[in-house]
């Protein structure tokens, strides 16, 4: 059964040319590419953050534009878009609406965040920041995780950290989609779908 669906989508006249990609449940899928290949957007379309120009993303059987609740697709975006004046814990929790908290704390420690997690968000390194941004996006177990290069302001051990977060969250059930160029990630990928100038070169298996 496909949860995220895409029929040939084309976007921004040529950011995207005829994607057609069908993803299962419980999967870590790589959207792997150059710069510029076009996996932001699609990581935007499959998240709801906007609407194709033509075409048709599905998500549980549904187009996600306008966005749906973070517990059906949640977004690691590239520029994290952390709330600087709430803290670590509150900003993984702003999904789930700033309440249980103690629900967060495995993914916190897991992600090597529980000894930061009194602090604002602003007083933190990037990496910090990422992996905050990342724990947001799986704190609710969505059933899509779209996150964008997650791994691009970490260092080899916290690498190790964000895939391991990654493979719980998938063996939980979630699918992750993640964009990156990062070998370490493409070498643990389940699927590996690989963009170039805005169109597929390999259709996943
Ligand atoms: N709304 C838009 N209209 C026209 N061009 C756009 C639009 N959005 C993005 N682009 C262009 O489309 C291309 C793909 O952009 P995108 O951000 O999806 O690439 P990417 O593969 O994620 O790159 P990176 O790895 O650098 O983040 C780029 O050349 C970008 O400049």
């Amino acid at each position: 059964m496909a949860l995220v669906e895409v029929r040939s989508v084309s976007h921004a006249r040529g950011v995207l040319r005829e994607v057609s990609l069908s993803l299962p449940p419980a999967r870590l899928a790589v959207l792997a590419g150059r710069s510029g290949s076009g996996k932001s957007t699609l990581c935007h379309l499959i998240a709801g953050v906007m609407r194709p120009s033509s075409g048709e993303v599905l998500v549980a059987e549904r187009p996600p534009f306008p966005a749906p609740d973070w517990a059906t697709v949640s977004l690691l975006p590239q520029r994290l878009a952390l709330e600087p004046e709430l803290s670590v814990a509150e900003n993984v929790l702003l999904p789930a609406g700033l309440r249980g908290r103690d629900s967060a704390e495995g993914l916190l420690d897991r992600l090597g965040l529980a000894t930061i997690a009194a602090r604002p968000a602003r007083d933190t390194s990037l990496g910090e920041q990422q992996r905050t941004a990342l724990a947001r996006a799986l704190v609710l177990s969505p059933a899509v995780a779209v996150l964008d290069e997650p791994t691009a302001h970490q260092d080899d051990e916290h690498v190790h950290l964000v895939l391991d977060a990654l493979r719980a969250a998938v063996g939980a059930g979630t699918l992750a989609v993640v964009a990156t160029h990062d070998q370490r990630v493409i070498d643990v990928a389940d699927t590996v779908v690989r963009l170039a100038s805005g169109r597929v070169l390999t259709e996943p298996a």
